[in-house]
């Protein structure tokens, strides 16, 4: 029987002698959710992992997970199992033996400890492959044995470190369904560190995008592709186009901005202090190329790139302060109306196409 436990993550820090990996993060992560850690090489998603599993001493702050405070818990003792980025198998014993380990450490009698080994490689669809070694396993298969080996001990929550890494990208695609599907069965809570934004969009309940050590927003994906808490989070999930500028007025629910080439941008939301620096997101498969008559809704540019993608076709224009303003356009609105590098075009959009960005505080 599986239990499910929330994870609260209170005030934690992480410092590595001159270095803050970690700057007082808090977050709940609800009991039986799909949590993935987002974020940039060096942002810290690795360290918060390691010090929910107890792997790493936490600085400051406290971890609860269920009803207990475990910051002081060794790994074993946290209710808590983690799979590895390369898996970590024994390349010795064969598969039984490996996902039975932690139960031979527990003390448990062999036959005890084998009948679960295999009970939880049959769960994997790997029992046909007991008596092998590591070594005669594909890449997936090695993965399937490395979940069965975490999930032996019956943890409230499993935690895994860059999981699909080592795969190829078709495997990669297949085996991050497989572990949607074993988290929705078995029922506990995951928690995934990744830097792949396309696998935290396909896997998690909820999206935890970390920068610089601090927790930039923690949302569902669908929350974080609509409304970006702050132009890191517009500029890394890549689906918003990020323009600066001073506010000119804010009021009656719309915020008008002025950025440096002197165009004006408004944007749903208010409460603003005119002459402030702020950041607005533009959905980049919401831009059309043609011109609007409500010039504070779009800017004339120049392409300066077009890639063609199948589907659809990303256009890079250069204006509004911006070198790098991305249409997303779908193949067939494209060809009705297609442009070359240079040309000269209109961009606009929607109000509700734009949304008003935050600040995360020091
Ligand atoms: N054992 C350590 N000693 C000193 N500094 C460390 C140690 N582990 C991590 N760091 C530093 O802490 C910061 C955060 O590292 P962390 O591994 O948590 O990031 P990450 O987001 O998981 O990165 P990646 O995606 O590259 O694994 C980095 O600046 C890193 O260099």
């Amino acid at each position: 029987m599986s239990k499910a436990a929330e994870i609260d993550i209170v005030s934690v820090s992480k410092v590595y002698g001159a270095t803050t990996a970690v700057h007082s993060i808090s977050l709940k992560i609800p009991a039986g959710s799909y949590c993935c850690f987002l974020g940039p090489s060096g942002c810290g998603k690795t360290s918060t992992l390691r010090m929910i599993a107890g792997h790493e001493s936490i600085s400051s702050g406290d971890i609860r997970l269920g009803n207990a405070v475990v910051t002081d818990f060794p790994p074993a003792k946290r209710g808590t199992a983690m799979m590895f980025q390369s898996y970590a198998l024994f390349p010795h014993l064969d598969l039984v033996d490996n996902v039975a380990f932690s139960l031979k450490m527990k003390g448990v009698a062999k036959d005890e400890r084998r009948a679960k080994a295999l009970e939880l490689l049959t769960l994997m669809q790997m029992d046909a492959y007991a008596m092998r070694r590591p070594a005669q396993l594909s890449g997936g298969q090695q993965q399937r044995v490395a979940l069965a080996r975490a999930l032996i001990t019956d943890p409230e929550a499993l935690l895994l470190d860059e999981p699909l890494s080592a795969l190829d990208p078709f495997l990669k695609i297949r085996m991050r369904a497989e572990l949607k599907k074993l988290q929705k069965s078995l029922g506990i809570t995951f928690v995934h560190v990744t830097h792949s934004q396309e696998e935290a969009m396909a896997l998690a309940d909820i999206i935890v995008i970390m920068n610089d050590g601090k927790i930039e927003q923690a949302a569902t994906p669908r929350k974080v592709f609509e409304q970006p808490a702050t132009a890191f989070v517009a500029r890394f999930m890549g689906d918003h186009n990020v323009l600066s500028g001073r506010v000119v007025s804010s009021q009656n629910g719309v915020t008008t901005l002025e950025v440096p080439e002197g165009q004006t941008f408004s944007v749903r939301g208010n409460g603003k202090h005119a002459g402030e620096v702020i950041d607005i997101g533009i959905r980049t498969d919401r831009v059309r190329l043609a011109s609007t008559t409500d010039k504070t809704l779009g800017f004339n540019g120049i392409v300066s790139n077009i890639e063609y993608r199948g589907a659809s076709v990303k256009i890079t224009v250069v204006g509004a302060g911006s070198d790098d303003f991305t249409v997303i356009a779908s193949d067939g609105d494209y060809f009705a109306n297609p442009a070359s590098v240079g040309d000269a075009v209109s961009l606009s959009w929607a109000l509700e196409d734009a949304v008003l960005l935050g600040r995360v505080s020091a």
